[in-house]
């Protein structure tokens, strides 16, 4: 077929009508409708239940019973029209019919992706990359898809919901056409799927009485194919239209009330503004075709009298219940049969196209320039000279037809180069402004990709570091583990030796008080003066050691409370277990060890120092024993005695001094002690702190990582449809090419996963 030219064949609506089964409700009373469809399934002949008379008679391309199978569906109603727009042509499939009647059953299908269930559109997409894998391999497909829907007479882009009301243009080569619908690339029938999937998720249903998931708008979803020949670089652009109409539903019926009632009233408008654009393309007499009178007209404009190919699919329940809406339906596909299109190949002049028609031009030029020279050479050369008057002659006629050839050129070709040019300019400046903004897009998705890595880096040194001190934890625990045993042990040891200690003083109280009874004795044996005298003085003398006796004893009582308490208040059970939980320096435990043994060592000075007391009490008790035999001897042997027991005196004061000054030593050390310990627990108190610091960082590097790798699995989700919401990269396909019947988009591999 010439290119550009009208198709002269079927250049009529195709209307094809089908029968879905009864639904549920209506199998119910299973009372049918009474139509009668012919052998040729052309026409179909239906006796109304209210009106009497003959038949209704309808005529149509095609009739589909209600066992007719999806396939048979497609292959008669919808595949020519995409085959056309494989050539080139724009191509349009809608579904008419009332709610529940079963558009989207045939338009969509159940399931996308089920061969046997997938309604028409899917079926084309499988068509379309079919073709073009079977096709040259010198010529280069671009394929796009948009999705919109029009709801409430606003345009919404199903493909970025922020554009919520979008408007209808028209140009010379463009047609008319939806400005700033998105446009995605696609290169596989899956990423057909994942977009129109993407899109039905957006689109706007409601329940009726009697449809539980009734369509609320019209959706259109668009496929422009454009193909280059890389030989001669001609180029031509098919669109293809396939329309899910609301349901035509009586609003009585459905039982809508408020929104669902006006969405009902607007969705009506809609329809009769179709009906009545319909009645004017094939009444024969009206002049003006109202399609500006409601966005689904203006929408398919060219798809209704204009440059397109156009199948209706009207559908219709068999149920005696819905007869009113089947004939209403089947009446108003008669009128859309009648409606007459000028379908023509939508063929563009490449940019080396154009390059090739100007370089056939300057070459017809010269090839005239040099045939005029040969002419006049030829002339001069038989002596002869072209007569001004037919020189003028020759170029007036020259001027004549090369002005006349301009003219015609600019009729002819001209116009629709220069058109062209136009619309490649247009195309070029819209491309430019698209790459651009892909541009910027990547730039920031790049941005937000280098961040994500850089906290990822961040992150994973952060558990590194807390990793690494993990395993210093553990020896610390380790190492306050094995200093509770020790001290544990320190303390028994301690006890005992306090047990001991105790003993012993007991012991030498008794020891003093045999001193006391035998030193009464004593005296009362005394007879003489001179000796009573001397004994007098002795026991003066014992009495004052007495004194100083208790009140070594006291010091000893008093020293061995302290040691008490200072058992009791440096290693009691509580703080013994402040210290289990302290994370306590090796060095300042050791130091803490070495403490205790002093403490040990420095009691067992004192126990030793008490035994030497003991000592000296024995020597004094033998001293009055020896007083006792040599007090017959005299003052003078009393005397020796009396010196004797002043020695032992002093040396027991000395002991005693040593005893206090040991005594305010301990003091000292206990002062220490109780310092370390403060310090210890206040440096425990700061690591405790640390470590919770450290816990909670660990903790929340842990839900960062959870946080980022969820975000990842998103962005790798999100990412696999970089196809249809953020990213829309022009993805050619070379004829011929098995690879789009495969996937193109791969969900990106998420870094956390085990896999
Ligand atoms: N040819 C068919 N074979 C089997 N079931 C069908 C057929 N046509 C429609 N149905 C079923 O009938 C019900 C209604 O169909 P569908 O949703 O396609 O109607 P609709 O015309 O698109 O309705 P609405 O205008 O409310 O969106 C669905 O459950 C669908 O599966």
């Amino acid at each position: 077929m010439e290119e550009g030219k009208e198709d002269s064949v079927g250049g009529n609506v195709k209307v094809i009508c089908r029968f879905r089964p009864l639904n549920e409700r209506e199998a119910i009373t299973g009372d049918l409708i009474g139509v009668n469809i012919s052998d040729d399934n052309k026409n179909i002949s239906l006796q109304s239940s209210t009106e009497s008379g003959e038949p209704l008679k309808f005529n149509f391309d095609y009739v589909f019973r209600t066992t007719s199978q999806q396939r048979q569906v497609y292959e008669i109603s919808a595949k020519p029209i995409v085959e056309a727009v494989m050539q080139g042509f724009n191509g349009t499939v809608f579904a008419y019919g009332q709610t529940s009647s079963g558009k989207t059953f045939t338009m969509t299908g159940p399931d996308l992706e089920n061969p046997e269930t997938m309604g028409v559109i899917p079926r084309m997409v499988t068509t379309v990359f079919d073709m073009i894998s079977n096709s040259d391999p010198y010529i280069e497909y671009a394929v796009r898809v948009s999705y919109c829907e029009i709801y409430l007479e606003k345009i919404k882009d199903l493909l970025d919901i922020n554009k919520t009301n979008l408007k209808v243009h028209e140009d010379k080569t463009k047609g008319v056409f939806i400005a700033e619908l998105t446009e995605r690339y696609v290169a596989a029938e899956t990423d057909v799927y994942e977009i129109m999937k993407y899109g039905l998720e957006n689109r706007n249903v409601g329940s009726t009485n009697m449809n539980s998931q009734s369509s609320r708008s019209h959706s259109i979803f668009l496929i422009t194919i454009t193909q280059t020949n890389n030989r001669d670089y001609m180029a031509k652009t098919g669109k293809l239209y396939l329309v899910d109409l609301a349901g035509s539903e009586k609003v009585g019926k459905t039982g809508a009330t408020g929104k669902r009632l006006d969405e009902a009233k607007n969705i009506n408008k809609s329809l009769t503004m179709l009906g009545l654009v319909i009645y004017s393309l094939t009444d024969g007499k009206s002049t003006h075709i109202p399609y500006r009178d409601s966005k689904l007209t203006r929408v398919l404009q060219d798809s209704l009298g204009g440059n397109s190919k156009t199948a209706l699919i009207i559908t219709c329940s068999p149920s005696l219940y819905n007869e009113a809406e089947t004939i209403s339906t089947l009446r108003f596909g008669m009128r859309a049969k009648a409606i007459k299109n000028t379908p023509k190949i939508n063929r563009e002049y490449t940019v080396a196209e154009l390059k090739l028609m100007l370089a056939k031009c300057r070459e017809e030029m010269a090839k005239k320039d040099r045939r005029i020279k040969m002419l006049e050479d030829q002339l001069k050369s038989l002596g002869g000279k072209v007569p001004e008057s037919y020189v003028k002659e020759i170029r007036d006629d020259e001027e004549g037809e090369v002005e006349a050839q301009a003219e015609n050129n600019k009729n002819e070709d001209y116009d629709e180069i220069i058109a062209e040019l136009e619309d490649v300019r247009t195309k070029l400046t819209e491309e430019v402004k698209i790459s651009k903004r892909m541009e910027t897009e990547v730039k920031d998705k790049m941005e937000e990709v280098n961040l994500c890595n850089g906290k990822i880096f961040q992150l994973t040194q952060e558990i590194k570091s807390l990793k690494d001190k993990i395993p210093d934890s553990t020896q610390n625990i380790q190492d306050r583990e094995n200093l509770i045993e020790r001290l544990q042990v320190t303390k028994e040891a301690l006890e005992s030796e306090r047990f001991l200690l105790n003993q012993k003083i007991i012991d030498l109280e008794k020891k003093i008080g045999e001193k006391d009874a035998e030193i009464h004795e004593i005296t009362n044996k005394s007879s003489s003066p001179g000796q009573r005298n001397s004994v007098n003085n002795f026991k003066d003398l014992l009495k004052s050691e007495r004194e100083i006796n208790s009140g070594y004893q006291k010091e000893i009582q008093q020293l061995r409370q302290n040691v008490s308490d200072l058992l009791n208040k440096k290693c009691p059970e509580s703080r013994i277990n402040e210290i289990m939980k302290d994370e306590i320096g090796r060095r300042e435990r050791d130091k803490w060890v070495d403490e205790r043994k002093k403490i040990i060592l420095d009691l067992q000075t004192r126990i030793d120092k008490v035994t030497e007391l003991e000592i000296a009490l024995d020597d004094a008790k033998v001293n009055c024993k020896a007083l006792e035999s040599y007090m017959s001897e005299g003052e003078r042997s009393l005397k020796k005695k009396t010196d004797t027991l002043e020695r032992n005196l002093e040396q027991l004061t000395l002991m005693y001094q040593q005893l206090i000054s040991q005594k305010s030593q301990l003091g000292v050390d206990k002062q220490l002690t109780e310092k370390r310990l403060n310090r210890m627990t206040d440096r425990n108190k700061t690591l405790e702190e640390e470590n919770s610091r450290l816990q909670m960082l660990y903790e929340t590097a842990e839900m960062k990582i959870a946080q980022l790798s969820e975000e990842s699995f998103c962005n790798s989700n999100k990412n696999s449809r970089v196809s249809i919401g953020v990213m829309n990269i022009k993805k050619t396909i070379m004829g011929g090419n098995p690879a789009s019947k495969r996937p193109s988009v791969i969900l990106a591999k998420n870094p956390f996963s085990e896999e």
